[in-house]
């Protein structure tokens, strides 16, 4: 009865639509039967129910019929095959019958439905089948076109956000480009323009670099021409800035001519002048930056690299002379040929026979002529004959892969030691989630804080005094670049040594092995000691400075760290952070334990005294024990104990061929299988005669032989004064001008 009214109504309205979009080819009682496999109950009735017809009875039919009130239809096959749905519809519908309040919802829900096919109908799209079935996908259809919408809405601005940043970075590089063509542009101009002879004798190509006090450009000669590119001699010409002082210039000059040429120091061709423009003509020499590659140097690579800056500064201090520049961008290096050079000698000063460095006005004009009178004489003889062409280069870099063909010199970047360490260090770093990066990150993050703190209270032009009051306070030299100057110049001790090259050496090894450039990045002296008492202790610096006459305030004490952990921790951090072994250290309410001095966890801890029980990584590092000897000789806080170029040259670390790594715990089987790999990539000589590794050197401290974990420096603090008695509280004599460099982090 109900569902004769239903029917009723509904084919009312469906006669409206007809007569709003008639279908011309049909009649009322005309039925269309596809030849489709159906099952019984899938005739279609007008009224777009199923199964109940008029005579609501089921019916087998061998195809798809449809009623012609239902207008012609394409849509029938996903919706017949829909047997879920269908039933699903029947059951509504049986359920509607049973229930007459549903006629009015039914009635909306038919005139959605109708207004819905008209839509469709109208847009090319015939409805045929039940109300309910339609809607649903209807339904399904508007939610897919929302849904293919959004995403291609998505999609779209997604293209557009890449295409905005594409366009930004093109932008930026071509700016950038721009800018340097500028640069190099203008370089080019003003060499030209301001030492007219340049154009004469050189074709200037391109600037190569430049630094606080010159421009450095690409030249090759004009009377080579003739030649292929890569025979033509190449030249750096440095041009100095007209506003360096004149003495300035004629230092480096001096040791450029007397002292380079030799021993991996940059020697000079020619100096040319022109009013008050001056520009040095050097060998020019293709080199690495040490950015790029301080990350993956091998230990042989490192140990080279090392060696040959000693061989530099063993060759300077003969001279009495301190370079005080030693970094690594005054530091020419070629990777592939293993080629080494130390320049810039802008700072270098001379050592006076009294001990103190002598200032450039010091040098005496006598000196100056003989020096002119000598350059003049070398040109004569020759001039311009070290100028480096790529072939001579590429020669090079073919002899030198020969040399290690038979088993000696640097070894090739190519043939990658630490590939291995790379592979492992995916598998560890593959299933991070966010919140590990993040706890490691806030880690390590942690760690460099601890490593750069400085007193905000600390006035960083009166932190140390004089505590001598009987000597006059002389001038001490801070000449030298931020983050290589050593203790005793940030003392401001007058008499300093050619001690002050070998520190900024360590920094640069400390750099090496700790794969952290740059290590020490304080904005000022007093901050740059701090950062050497975070590193070091208070006491071996208080000690220091007591022997220097020297007295700084620290307001907490603080514990020296042990140098290989360090810079383990730093260079192999995925391995001291990997979340099994945090699990596995931590306490049962989820936290972890930290250490009061170092803030790592303290199975972690960088203490070079810690009572923790520590995880050892042993095997883990490709540095030997004895690299981590050398480091803390030429990182000795007390300049007077500090090892000598040329002691450090003979130091085991060089004549050490192969290693030995205790077997120590690991943390995990990626760690063993790795230990495993290192051991198979270094056996052991065989002869009887091989060399053994660890050699007593000075005095071996036992610890060196077990290659434990522990601290290296031993010789850092073996001075018997009482450093806590110089804190104030002794009443040193003196204008105390009391600061307190103090890194305040430590509760020892
Ligand atoms: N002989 C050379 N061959 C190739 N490149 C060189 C040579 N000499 C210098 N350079 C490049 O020029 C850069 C600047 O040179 P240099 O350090 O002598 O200038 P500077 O003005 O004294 O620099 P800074 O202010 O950094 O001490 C070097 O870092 C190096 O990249």
């Amino acid at each position: 009865m109900f569902t004769k009214i239903l029917i009723d109504k509904m084919d009312k309205k469906a006669s409206q639509q007809r007569q709003q979009h008639p279908q011309p080819s049909m009649s009322k009682s005309q039925s269309i039967y596809y030849p489709m496999r159906v099952t019984p109950h899938q005739e279609i009735s007008a009224t777009g129910t199923m199964g109940v017809g008029a005579s609501n009875t089921a019916r087998p039919a061998s195809g798809t019929r449809i009623s012609a009130n239902a207008a012609t239809t394409t849509t029938t096959t996903t919706t017949t095959t829909n047997t879920s749905h269908r039933n699903r519809s029947t059951r509504q519908l049986t359920r509607r019958v049973a229930n007459p309040l549903h006629e009015d919802r039914e009635e909306v829900l038919m005139n959605r439905y109708f207004n819905g096919r008209r839509d469709l109908i109208s847009s090319g799209i015939h409805a045929s089948v039940s109300s309910r079935h339609h809607q649903s996908v209807q339904q399904q259809q508007q939610h897919q076109q929302l849904v293919s919408r959004t995403t291609v809405d998505l999609s779209e601005k997604l293209a557009k956000i890449n295409r905005r940043a594409a366009i930004k970075e093109l932008t930026a590089l071509q700016q950038k480009n721009m800018q340097a063509s500028d640069k190099n542009e203008e370089a080019l101009k003003e060499l030209q323009e301001s030492i007219p002879e340049i154009s004469k004798i050189f074709d200037v190509h391109c600037r190569i670099g430049s630094g606080t006090f010159s421009t450095v450009l690409l030249g090759t000669l004009q009377r080579e021409r003739s030649l292929v590119e890569t025979q033509r001699r190449r030249f750096a010409i440095k041009h100095h800035n007209p506003t360096n002082h004149p003495e300035r210039i004629l230092r480096e000059l001096e040791c450029m001519f007397r002292i380079g040429g030799v021993d991996n120091v940059i020697g000079i061709n020619c100096c040319i002048r022109y009013n008050d423009n001056v520009a040095f003509v050097m060998p020019y020499m293709t080199h690495d930056r040490f950015h790029d590659i301080y990350r993956q140097l091998s230990l042989q690579e490192v140990r080279d690299y090392l060696r040959n800056l000693l061989i530099a500064l063993r060759h300077v201090h003969k001279f009495n002379v301190i370079h005080r520049d030693v970094k690594p961008s005054n530091i020419l290096y070629n990777r592939r040929t293993g080629k080494f050079l130390l320049c810039d000698f802008g700072l270098a000063q001379r050592i006076a026979e009294d001990g103190t460095v002598m200032q450039s006005n010091e040098l005496s004009s006598n000196a100056v002529s003989a020096l002119m009178k000598d350059m003049e004489k070398s040109r004569s003889a020759g001039g311009l004959q070290d100028g480096n062409s790529a072939q001579a280069e590429a020669e090079d870099y073919m002899a030198n892969r020969r040399v290690r063909a038979l088993g000696g010199g640097v070894t090739s970047p190519a043939v990658d030691p630490m590939a291995n360490m790379q592979k492992l260090r995916e598998q560890i770093t593959a299933h991070l989630s966010k919140k590990d990066i993040a706890a490691q990150k806030a880690d390590t993050l942690r760690l460099v804080n601890r490593l750069r703190l400085t007193s905000p209270n600390v006035d960083p032009n009166g932190y140390v005094i004089n505590t001598n009051n009987t000597k006059k306070d002389m001038h001490a030299s801070r000449a030298g670049t931020p983050g290589y100057r050593p203790p005793e110049v940030l003392l401001r001790y007058p008499h300093q040594t050619t001690a002050v090259d070998v520190w900024a050496a360590g920094v640069i090894m400390l750099s090496m092995l700790s794969a952290l450039h740059p290590f020490f990045k304080a904005p000022n002296d007093c901050a740059a000691l701090s950062e050497i008492i975070n590193l070091f202790g208070d006491v071996t610096v208080r000690k220091t400075a007591f022997m220097l006459d020297r007295l700084i305030m620290l307001s907490q004490k603080v514990a020296a760290l042990d140098l290989r952990r360090v810079c383990m921790r730093f260079r192999y951090s995925d391995f001291f952070l990997a979340p099994e072994l945090h699990r596995r250290y931590r306490r049962a309410d989820g936290s972890t334990e930290l250490c009061r001095n170092c803030e790592q966890p303290t199975f972690n801890c960088l203490c070079r005294h810690s009572a923790h029980h520590l995880e050892m990584y042993d095997g883990l590092d490709i540095f030997p024990a004895n690299a981590y000897d050398l480091l803390a000789r030429l990182l000795e806080v007390n300049p007077q104990k500090r090892i000598s170029a040329e002691e450090a040259l003979k130091h085991p670390f060089f004549s050490d061929h192969h290693r030995i790594t205790s077997g120590m715990p690991v943390i995990s089987p990626h760690i063993l299988q790795h230990q495993h790999q290192l051991r198979a990539r270094e056996p052991l000589p065989s002869g009887a005669n091989a060399p053994r590794t660890l050699k007593p050197y000075v005095s071996f401290p036992s610890e060196l032989a077990t290659a434990s974990a522990t601290s290296a420096t031993v010789t850092a603090s073996t001075t018997t004064t009482g450093g806590a008695s110089l804190t104030g509280e002794s009443g040193v004599a003196g204008p105390l001008a009391v600061a307190t460099p103090s890194p305040t982090v430590a509760n020892v």
